[in-house]
């Protein structure tokens, strides 16, 4: 498999930081596979997907979506190729959820220009996916926080991005909603080959989840690869700071009540 997106030689950090928060000499999300960030609070997961994305300017390093530098595209092109779904982000009440969904096509519209047929059948799509065609014609102020949530999904997969990043998308879900936003996002991997980079909280959600794990440590990669190889009792212990044994499949059986 070639790989989608690559970072080399990564150092990330914010303005008001004096030090890199991430540091990585290499990243790679493998084309048409399905990679998820893990790590405890505060170890980079949400960082190193901004720099991945276009969002966050490395301070040293570069990424590279297939040959291209990610920082040296226009946002336009880049957007129809990449797009992230990050964790915070205010929604305008006054739109209806199908409105908001189609903002996911401004990448291929001129501004003011009308929908599409193309633009309107991704947007039906994205609706379906994500089950809020339901409610598609309420107002986003209305929502509870996991409709807005499955809103932002479906707005991203309106963009119909090659590689599609995903910062913690479960959040506010209860589980029958969780299992829904995973399978569509499944789906779109199946059906499309999409590239998927996404942020789980739940080791054991993602060890069942993802093709390949990126486990980060204070800003750097601990290990990676495919969760069989990478889910280890070591990696437990060494990075979440939990004892517990790890069965076959991978499944993770903690010691004690966590
Ligand atoms: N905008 C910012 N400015 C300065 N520091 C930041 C900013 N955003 C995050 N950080 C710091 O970077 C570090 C890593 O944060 P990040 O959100 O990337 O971690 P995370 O692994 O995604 O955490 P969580 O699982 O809690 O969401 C933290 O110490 C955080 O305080």
């Amino acid at each position: 498999m070639s790989p989608a997106l690559t970072a080399d030689d990564l150092a990330v950090g914010y303005p008001t930081t004096d030090d890199p928060i991430v540091e990585c000499e290499n990243v790679i999300l493998p084309d048409g596979e399905i990679t998820a960030l893990v790590g405890p609070n505060g170890s980079g997961k949400s960082t190193l997907l901004k720099a991945l994305s276009g969002q966050l300017e490395p301070w040293a390093g570069d990424v590279r979506l297939g040959t291209d530098d990610v920082y040296g595209m226009e946002k336009k092109p880049l957007a129809r190729r990449l797009a992230l779904l990050s964790q915070d982000g205010d929604l305008p009440g006054s739109l209806s959820v199908r409105e908001l969904v189609q903002h996911g096509r401004h990448p291929y519209r001129g501004f003011l220009e009308p929908l599409s047929e193309t633009d309107h059948a991704a947007v039906d799509e994205a609706l379906n996916l994500t089950g809020t065609d339901e409610f598609a014609d309420d107002g986003v102020g209305n929502l509870s926080g996991g409709q807005r949530q499955l809103a932002r999904i479906a707005m991203t997969l309106a963009q119909e991005p090659d590689v599609l990043l995903l910062d913690e998308p479960t959040t506010f879900l209860d589980l029958r909603h969780q299992l829904g936003v995973l399978d569509a996002v499944r789906a779109l991997n199946d059906e499309r080959g999409v590239t998927v980079g996404i942020v789980l909280h739940d080791i054991a959600q993602a060890a069942r989840y993802a093709d390949n794990l990126i486990a980060l440590r204070d800003g750097v990669p601990y290990d990676w690869g495919p969760p069989a190889e990478v889910v280890t009792e070591q990696l437990l212990a060494d990075v979440f700071g939990v004892e517990a044994t790890v069965r076959e499949g991978p499944e993770i059986v903690p010691h004690q009540p966590l």
